[in-house]
């Protein structure tokens, strides 16, 4: 294997996220917009060219990919992606390998594609679901249908994957339910990770209303649960604590903090070819021009690794911060799948 990608700051970027398209059929209100426009097919990476890309990665050190969007699963042929993708796992080729391969969904369509997923290598899935009352979830996304998310999820359980179930946490929307949720995911199997809102993207929701630190919620759930620290670290954002009730694990991702930027490990590739190196700034790499441009391999890591190099040291999030200011993150959190 070539030598790993390092970054100014001495940290080691092992984990690739990949969204394979912006395109979604939900419009959760903390996401998009209502009328949200989605990329003409000829912008986006085919699956050769995302192939591509993710190999030059796994060549170089990034151990574990997440597949995300948009919603993943509602591209053509993904499964075929993830089968091809599914050939890094441990032990199946000696350039490099993957230690994982997963995907975050909304769950609409995972009882299509679960026995697939798993097929392909994936052993655990996070699936995101803001509320167990149908009306409340079709609010909250604006046209999904809870039991369908339900059903998916169902699919994973019954085709071997551990479930996470994300929920965003938003005040006078979902505030009443993360007992319920907590003690839902103990009957199915699941753990349950709970997000604080980032101000990303205009979606025509005032989100600084809606933002709750996750402190509040996690002494308020203290009293009624016996919430354990774990040593757990994923290399991503949740600090998880375990739940003696239910003996599942309960994640809290405080994004607006910046406690897990020093030790973070990812960079994003859009399903244009752009690499953002942090969730939290504008900056990205075009990959896609050099690929379409039929670019050597060391061309594309020379790019890469230069990228790496300007990754900045953490984001510098601020609720309330109106879309129209400089420094306010416009992109929309879709566009690098979070
Ligand atoms: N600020 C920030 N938020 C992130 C980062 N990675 C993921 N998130 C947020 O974490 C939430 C859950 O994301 P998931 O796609 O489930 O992934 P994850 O929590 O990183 O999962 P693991 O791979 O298990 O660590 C989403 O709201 C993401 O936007 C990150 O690097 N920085
Ligand atoms: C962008 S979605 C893409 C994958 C898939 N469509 C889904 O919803 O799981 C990935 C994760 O980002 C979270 N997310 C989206 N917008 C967010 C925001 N503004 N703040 C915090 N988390 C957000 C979603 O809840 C989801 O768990
Ligand atoms: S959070 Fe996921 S499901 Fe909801 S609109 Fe964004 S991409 Fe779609
Ligand atoms: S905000 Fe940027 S530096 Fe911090 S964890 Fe996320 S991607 Fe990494």
């Amino acid at each position: 294997m070539a030598m790993p990608f390092l970054d100014s700051f001495g940290r080691a970027v092992t984990y690739l996220r990949v969204s394979v398209t912006d395109r979604c059929d939900m419009r959760c209100v903390y996401c998009m917009s209502e009328t949200m426009s989605f990329l003409p097919k000829a912008d986006i990476l085919t699956f050769e060219e995302l192939d591509r890309l993710c190999a030059a990665f796994i060549r170089n050190g990034v151990t574990r990919i997440r597949i995300t969007g948009g919603e993943p699963l509602v591209r053509r042929d993904i499964d075929l992606f993830f089968q091809a993708l599914g050939r890094w796992l441990h032990g199946r080729d000696d350039s490099g390998h993957l230690d994982e391969l997963t995907l975050t969904t909304n769950g609409s369509l995972l009882a299509d594609h679960a026995d697939a997923l798993a097929r392909a290598g994936v052993r655990r899935v996070n699936i995101s679901l803001d509320s167990l009352d149908p009306e409340r979830f079709r609010r909250i996304t604006r046209r999904g249908v809870l039991d369908q998310t339900l059903n998916g999820i169902r699919a994973a359980r019954a085709a071997g994957l551990a479930v996470r179930i994300n929920t965003v946490a938003m005040a006078g929307v979902n505030d009443d339910e993360f007992d319920t949720l907590l003690a839902w995911c103990g009957e199915i199997g699941a753990d349950l990770c709970l997000i604080e809102t980032m101000p990303m993207g205009e979606t025509g929701e005032d989100r600084t209303d809606r933002y709750l630190p996750l402190s509040a919620i996690r002494a308020d759930l203290a009293r009624r649960w016996t919430l354990e620290p774990l040593p757990l670290r994923t290399g991503g954002p949740a600090r998880y604590l375990h739940v003696r009730e239910t003996g599942r694990k309960l994640g809290l991702i405080t994004p607006m903090t910046h406690n897990f930027c020093e030790s973070c490990n990812r960079v994003r590739l859009s399903c244009t070819g752009q690499l953002y190196t942090c969730l939290g700034h504008e900056g990205a790499t075009d990959l896609r021009r050099p690929v379409r441009d039929g670019a050597t391999d060391d061309t594309l890591l020379h790019l890469v690794r230069q990228a790496i190099l300007r990754k900045p040291k953490g984001h510098d999030f601020v609720i309330g911060r109106q879309a129209d200011d400089p420094a306010a993150i416009r992109r929309h959190m879709s566009v690098t799948g979070g």
